[in-house]
């Protein structure tokens, strides 16, 4: 049966007049790929800052495997097992790929042979082993995603948050960064995605969340959304919607 991970109630987040967030709700439940999608400005990065502890929220609640996390510090809340990528990347750059990610070993590991066992393993994983010596400052934008990526896993996380981690990849490393979203979650990580590249996370989704404007206005399996009346108005628009409607057509 499905079992509540993360438990976003009633969330608002205000700067100033602006209402980021106005009272969005939803659940993720564990092993699941959710992805919160939305125009611009819609609210999403705030959302994810205050799950995060990045912000704490004018009011609602966050709870992740059923505590309540609002208003806590990242590290608290990376500590019982919810972490998030940043949709600018924040490598340390003049530091190498491997004490990059052996940065976010230590979160759990007690000794350094511990943590670079850890590291070893999610440098493998995310394909950047053979670059761990580089700095991270000399890495492409992939390569800088995935270190993004990987500094997160080395948290040992039940489960992340990707903002925009996608974003100004090809073809080609989108198709990686969806496999690899894949495999982490097969590995048992539930995943809370933001992003813009319908055709990427559309097929890999279990459920859409949409915002617009600070507020929900849609929840459901991938092909509700994209046939969501609102969602085509305030987002998806006919290109996408009539997209998936001939790719149906195709299988
Ligand atoms: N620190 C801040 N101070 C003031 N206003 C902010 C702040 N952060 C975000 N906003 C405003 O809150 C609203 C929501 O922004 P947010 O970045 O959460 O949207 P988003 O859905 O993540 O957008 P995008 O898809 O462009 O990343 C916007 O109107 C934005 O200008």
């Amino acid at each position: 049966m499905a079992r509540p991970l993360l438990e976003v109630n009633g969330i608002t987040m205000k700067f100033g007049s602006l209402v980021a967030n106005d009272n969005v709700s939803f659940v993720v439940n564990e092993g699941e790929i959710v992805s919160l999608i939305g125009p611009n400005g819609a609210g999403k990065t705030t959302l994810f800052n205050c799950i995060s502890g990045f912000y704490k929220p004018f009011s609602g609640k966050v709870l992740f495997d059923g505590k309540d996390i609002t208003g806590k510090k990242p590290h608290q809340i990376a500590k019982i097992g919810l972490t998030r990528t940043f949709q600018i990347v924040k490598p340390l750059l003049d530091m190498t790929v491997f004490d990059n990610v052996l940065t976010g070993a230590f979160l759990r590991a007690k000794t350094r042979k511990e943590a670079e066992k850890i590291a070893n393993e999610v440098l493998e994983l995310t394909h950047l082993y053979d670059k761990r010596f580089m700095l991270a400052a000399n890495l492409t934008i992939a390569d800088k995603k995935r270190l993004e990526i990987a500094r997160v896993l080395a948290t040992q996380p039940r489960m992340i948050m990707l903002d925009e981690a996608m974003a100004g990849l090809n073809q080609t490393e989108i198709k990686e960064a969806v496999e690899l979203c894949l495999k982490l979650n097969q590995q048992g990580i539930t995943l809370l995605i933001v992003e813009h590249i319908m055709e990427a996370i559309m097929p890999i989704s279990n459920r859409i969340v949409v915002l617009n404007a600070g507020k929900k206005i849609a929840e459901g399996s991938p092909e509700e959304i994209a046939n969501n009346e609102e969602v085509i108005k305030a987002y998806l628009g006919e290109r996408y919607h009539a997209k998936s409607k001939e790719s149906n057509r195709r299988v």
